[in-house]
């Protein structure tokens, strides 16, 4: 089945057009089902031709289970063809699910079943939630299904991860797990696909190298291009087709040989690339033939310029020198840091989002004695929780029921003589506190379903913006740990705490600018408005507001109002009409976090529900709005 992605049915006809081809197959609403599952011999066939999509998929499903289970749902994987190949539920409502076929050999395309998330979706080609009566089929309407298709490159199916369960229980964030469960499984079966080729992990923003947004091309080692995952052409701006024509010299101006060259001289560095639509990105080349291939894929600490590629920037924000802009809160941060650098201290940095906590962790990193070796970051909020004990403890081959895959020694090994970085320490379930804090006491591994211990010496760093006093004191972190992690305690100050605004704005600028080319100024009226504004954001939103404001004042002699983003100014103006008199009483209740909260309510609606357009209209990280959500749920 070939699917073409781009042609997305609009959310509001969606339903209304399955209907209509439900009707037109000749199905009535109150059939009573086709419930013929395939004989167990098809079934056999099926899930033999289908071997290499089930290896990866298993292992992502039973990590999607545990996140749904007890809400009377289940995970189903099915072929192209809209077979159910493995299920994997709640017993109550797998007895339910059984009345209708949804199980191993049920068949659920459109034909069969009428309008239904998994049909509808392989018909389509894009995620699709069918909702109770939006079914066609009554029979049907007990449920709620999200399903996502499993995408090669191409756009072609190659099956479809879908979760079903009782309406009346139906989450809204199980649509985000379910598009995460399809994306994690293309990306695995992409890198099996190119294990030896060229592969350039890459994305506009370096927190997302190594996650599941990150962008992967791969190419031949004399450059010709081979394929890229979803991220990566919707980043370069090119279908599979179009980026067949291409080399990665004509996609990035460089010459791949020259960056293979420089990668071997400083090994795991980062590169600034530029793609071929004008966005700088942060890559990370890897190529390791099959001789040489090992279990190691850590960050590195410092972006290092491409070679001969004139317009490539300065990416570099790197070393504890440079964070250092004259704040005197940060200035003692940063003087404390400094002193204890490669003393083996673990070090916990406090601070709101986008305050430049990763940042600092990685300036640790860069000025300490390990900086040879890896720095691994692990965000402990944007990995479901069941993932995080795998993708940080590792497993050992066959350790997930079913699955036949290779095991992985997890981040803390590969972390192994370098720094790991806990961002979101605040969000790592109570169990795992309790895994890490033997890890750290015994200074040493042990993978899941397996029973040998790997030595490791890691120099450990985590973030929160959370108050951890306050989660213990609630019970939901674990105190043995937190005196683990806070050997020392850095607070990063909110950007309207800091008193180094200008320059700040200046450095960004900065960077933003073309190598040689001096930045614009700053008009003072903008100035004045960024001193009022209560940046939620922080430093990454006056980033975001300050590289969009260079664009659009590019030929004018200044940064002006006029050149600054409206729904930014909207905010400001939001936040000075809040209590201006001078009598006016505090607002005590509107903390920072509920004037946050709104912003992102209002957003959500203005934006569709789209989350990464909300981060991006806020200049806040996605993990903030899903956090935002999820609060929202509990
Ligand atoms: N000192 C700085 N100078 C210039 N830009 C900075 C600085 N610190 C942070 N930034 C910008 O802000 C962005 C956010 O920084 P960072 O990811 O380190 O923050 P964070 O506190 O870890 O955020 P979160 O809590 O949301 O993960 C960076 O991508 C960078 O663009």
């Amino acid at each position: 089945m070939h699917l073409e992605p781009t042609a997305l049915a609009a959310p509001r006809d969606l339903i209304p057009h399955a209907h209509a081809r439900s009707a037109a197959f000749g199905l009535r609403a109150q059939d009573t089902l086709d419930a013929m599952p395939l004989a167990s011999a098809d079934l056999r066939c099926a899930l033999q031709r289908n071997r290499v999509l089930t290896d990866h998929a298993l292992p992502v499903m039973e990590t999607l289970y545990h996140q749904i289970a007890g809400t009377h749902s289940m995970v189903l994987l099915t072929d192209p063809e809209g077979v159910i190949l493995h299920a994997l539920g709640d017993d109550d409502f797998v007895a339910r699910a059984d009345r209708v076929a949804l199980r191993p050999g049920g068949v659920w395309t459109e034909e069969r079943k009428g309008t239904n998330a998994i049909g509808t979706a392989l018909a389509l080609g894009q995620a699709v939630q069918v909702h109770a009566g939006q079914h066609y089929l009554r029979a049907n309407q007990f449920l709620t299904c999200s399903c996502v298709p499993i995408l090669d490159p191409q756009g072609r199916a190659l099956g479809a991860i879908d979760v079903s369960g009782d309406h009346r229980s139906q989450s809204k964030h199980t649509m985000a797990l379910v598009r995460m469960s399809a994306q994690m499984v293309e990306n695995h079966l992409w890198n099996q696909v190119h294990e030896d080729a060229v592969r350039l992990h890459f994305h506009a923003r370096p927190e997302f190298l190594g996650t599941l947004v990150e962008g992967l091309a791969a190419f031949t080692p004399d450059g010709r291009f081979l394929s890229a995952n979803r991220s990566g052409q919707f980043q370069l701006g090119l279908s599979h087709s179009a980026l067949q024509a291409h080399t990665f010299g004509s996609l990035f101006g460089v010459d791949l040989g020259q960056v293979l060259d420089q990668c071997r001289r400083a090994p795991g560095a980062l590169l600034t690339l530029r793609l071929p639509g004008g966005v700088t990105v942060v890559a990370r080349p890897e190529h390791r033939p099959q001789a040489e291939r090992l279990w190691i894929a850590a960050d590195a600490a410092e972006p290092v310029r491409a070679p001969a590629r004139p317009a490539a920037r300065p990416g570099g924000l790197s070393g504890l020198r440079y964070l250092n802009t004259g704040d005197p809160a940060l200035a003692q941060a940063i003087e404390r840091v400094t002193k204890l650098l490669g003393r083996g201290i673990a070090t916990l940095i406090q601070g709101e989002t986008g305050t430049g906590k990763e940042l600092l962790a990685r300036a640790i990193h860069h000025d300490g004695p390990r900086r040879q070796a890896p720095f691994v970051a692990v965000n402990c909020a944007s990995i479901p929780e069941s993932l995080i004990e795998s993708e940080l403890f590792g497993y050992e081959e066959g350790a997930f029921t079913g699955a036949r895959r290779k095991g992985s020694p997890g981040k803390i090994v590969q972390a192994h003589g370098g720094t790991l970085f806990l961002d979101e320490i605040g969000d790592m379930p109570l169990a795992l506190q309790a895994r890490l804090l033997r890890v750290l006491q015994e200074r040493s591994v042990a993978p899941l379903g397996g029973t040998r211990q790997i030595e490791v010496d890691i120099q450990l760093v985590c973030a929160t913006h959370r108050n951890l006093r306050a989660m213990m004191a609630e019970g939901s972190f674990r105190q043995d740990l937190y005196y683990r992690l806070n050997g020392l305690v850095v607070r990063l100050p909110a950007l309207r705490e800091r008193s180094d605004l200008a320059a700040i704005v200046q450095r960004i600028l900065q960077s933003a600018a073309d190598a040689g080319t001096p930045p614009l100024p700053v008009a003072p009226e903008v100035m004045a408005l960024f001193a009022r504004c209560a940046w939620p954001g922080n430093l990454r939103q006056l980033t975001n507001v300050l590289r969009t404001a260079a664009l659009m004042a590019e030929g004018d002699t200044a940064i002006r109002r006029e050149h600054l983003p409206e729904d930014f100014l909207e905010e400001c103006e939001a936040a000075a009409a809040v209590p201006a008199a001078a009598d006016a009483p505090a607002p005590a209740a509107q903390p920072l976090q509920a004037i946050t909260a709104a912003a992102i309510a209002q957003a959500l609606a203005a934006q569709g529900g789209n989350v990464s357009a909300v981060a991006r209209a806020l200049g806040v990280s996605r993990n903030t709005v899903y956090r935002h959500l999820r609060a929202q749920a509990a």
